[in-house]
């Protein structure tokens, strides 16, 4: 549905040139929901706007709907966008026309007859929860029901993909609920495939199927959600997820970590438990057959999507023969096992 091969945006600012993306590859499925997830400055706005070319790469290939967009003429980029809808973290609405008139300015710009729009602009208002707002202005919206009047105006011209730039940023907790499930029920009733951008990791569990991170232009994990959740590839995957699930290790545990063992030390570790493994006594277990005792530092449970994922920070307290037993012990049952440092005994 969308795929950019190969795809580096470089702005020459005239001193200095920025490398916004490099070499990016990406595909997102039709049908799917589809999050960038990444740092501000990593070049999250910059991918997003490039599939529909409001940024147009510095080289190479953004298809859409089996089209190449970076080679349309001004006319066929337009007709194409029709088909792409886009919303933004501002909502970016003409404060000088109501909630129908904006609602209705894709189709009066493509020259679609008054009763057609009518037509078409009253249902989606009351898709979106707005059927009694048509003769309101933005102003007297909230930031979810300005939200809302935006995701309308996007769908307005029966888009097959819609692009969502840090729609829910501006928004507080409980109203980012509701504009995800709106965008979800968008997804699964009208089959329309969407790509987000975010900073935030609650709307990649929340909604979306499959995740890319990036980082300093470049994607640097791309994975189906449970799997960023339970088993991210990198550092930066692995501390987005720490901050999500708040679960580092205490301060004054990190202030008396060591880097390396030593013959008086007992390793922490961060163990990361999922399906199966979640429900299995292995603690108990660890302890009964390694000859360990575990101490308990911090732990959470998390159910993501379909899936439960456990994190347990833990310290392994024997001798070194009894926690190498251990670790191969967790090794074994499938637990993703992160050394995180050394503490000296009964410190
Ligand atoms: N028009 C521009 N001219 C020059 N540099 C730009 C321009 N737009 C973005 N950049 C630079 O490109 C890099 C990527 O910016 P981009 O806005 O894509 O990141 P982002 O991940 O969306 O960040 P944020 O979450 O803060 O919005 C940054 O270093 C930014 O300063």
């Amino acid at each position: 549905m969308i795929e950019l091969s190969n795809v580096s945006k470089i702005y020459d600012s005239g001193q200095s040139a920025v490398h916004a993306l490099r070499s990016v590859d990406l595909k997102v499925a039709k049908g799917t929901i589809h999050g960038v997830i990444g740092l501000s400055g990593a070049g999250k706005s910059t991918l997003i706007r490039c599939v529909n070319l409001l940024e147009r790469p510095s080289s190479g290939s953004v298809i859409v709907d089996g089209q190449e967009m970076t080679r349309l003429d001004t006319q066929a980029l337009n007709r194409a966008r029709h088909r792409i809808g886009m919303i933004f973290q501002h909502f970016n609405l003409l404060t000088t026309r109501t909630v129908y008139a904006n609602v209705a300015l894709p189709l009066e710009l493509m020259g679609i007859k008054r009763q057609a729009i009518k037509a078409r602009v009253l249902p989606l208002l009351d898709m979106v929860g707005l059927g009694d707002k048509a003769k309101q202005y933005p102003s007297q919206l909230s930031g979810g029901q300005k939200q809302r009047v935006a995701i309308a105006r996007a769908l307005a011209s029966k888009p097959s993909v819609l692009l969502c730039d840090e729609a829910t940023s501006a928004l507080d907790p409980q109203t980012t609920s509701s504009i995800l499930e709106l965008l979800r029920d968008i997804n699964q009733q009208l089959g329309i495939t969407i790509l987000l951008i975010t900073h935030e990791m609650e709307v990649v569990k929340s909604i979306c199927h499959r995740v890319s991170l990036i980082s300093n232009g470049e994607l640097v994990e791309d994975t189906e959600v449970g799997d960023f959740f339970t088993a991210p590839q990198t550092q930066l995957g692995r501390d987005f997820l720490n901050d999500f699930l708040q679960l580092a290790p205490p301060k004054e545990l990190l202030a008396r970590l060591l880097d390396a063992p030593s013959e008086t030390t007992h390793p922490v570790v961060r163990l990361t438990f999922s399906g199966d493994t979640v429900s299995t006594p292995l603690i108990s277990r660890l302890a009964r057959e390694c000859g360990v005792d575990v101490s308990i530092l911090q732990a959470k449970v998390e159910s993501i999507q379909e899936r439960t994922l456990g994190l347990m920070i833990a310290e392994l307290m024997g001798g070194a023969d009894e926690t190498q037993k251990a670790m191969d012990y967790l090794a074994s049952h499938q637990l993703d096992v992160e050394v995180l440092g050394h503490v000296q005994r009964n410190a």
